[in-house]
């Protein structure tokens, strides 16, 4: 897997993280949900720069000018919930791009420190030969996106496949180094050293669903 830590570099994007993981300015969920959309951008932005370019040119009113345009065929997967400004912020960039949808959450089943995902909800394009963009602000355990690349399966067969998140914890970056092919790409903002016995990501931000959407009742 080619893992690109983008906080590894000095930008703008560690402000945006700093402002998400910050308990007081976190409060604000406009603000929350505008900064991991932001991130997004970076996000899709870097990654854009690996795509395949071709020639092309555009007419402007006073003559013609050359351009490289990227080709790829791109879908953008999301995992609800926390998912839907990270989609946002992708978006916002690959406009063009088709767009599929799906519910993973964790179901503590007996108690909080056990869980299983439920996937449930799978609206998606036909997958086959095209750029998959699948993004989850939180990479904890890795059992969500791995389970949602699973159900994404019958869809068809992606030419590449690019994961995209926020913050990750070394152990579901490591799981899903395993777990997908080493041909993936994994755009991360940045990377945290623990999981808490929750499957919370230590220092990370608490729960990101939460912040941009507010409180669930557990089921
Ligand atoms: O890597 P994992 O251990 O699978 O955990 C990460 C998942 O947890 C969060 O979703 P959550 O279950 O909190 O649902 P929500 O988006 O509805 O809050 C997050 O958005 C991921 O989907
Ligand atoms: O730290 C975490 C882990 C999973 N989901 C979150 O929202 N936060
Ligand atoms: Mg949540």
């Amino acid at each position: 897997m080619h893992i690109h830590n983008l906080s590894l570099q000095n930008s703008l994007l560690n402000t945006f993280i700093s402002e998400i993981r910050d308990k007081n300015i976190q409060k604000d969920s406009m603000r929350f949900r505008r900064n991991i959309e932001r991130i997004g951008e970076v996000l899709g932005y870097e990654m854009s720069k690996t795509l395949n370019y071709i020639s092309s040119s555009v007419e402007t009113p006073l003559g013609k000018c050359n351009v490289d345009l990227p080709e790829n065929e791109i879908v953008l997967c999301s995992i609800l919930r926390a998912g839907v400004p990270l989609h946002n912020g992708l978006l916002n960039y690959f406009d063009k791009a088709e767009n599929a949808f799906i519910s993973a959450y964790r179901h503590h089943k007996h108690n909080p420190e056990s869980f299983e995902i439920i996937v449930e909800y799978l609206a998606c394009p036909n997958l086959e030969n095209k750029t998959l963009i699948l993004a989850d602000p939180m990479l904890a355990t890795g059992q969500s996106m791995l389970a949602t690349f699973e159900a994404l399966k019958p869809f068809g067969t992606p030419k590449e496949t690019h994961l995209i998140s926020v913050i990750g914890a070394k152990d579901g970056v490591e799981f899903v180094e395993q777990n997908f092919n080493k041909d993936t790409h994994l755009w991360i903002a940045t990377i945290d050293d623990t999981l808490n016995n929750k499957g919370y990501i230590v220092p990370g931000l608490g729960d990101a669903g939460d912040l941009a959407f507010g409180e669930k009742l557990q089921q």
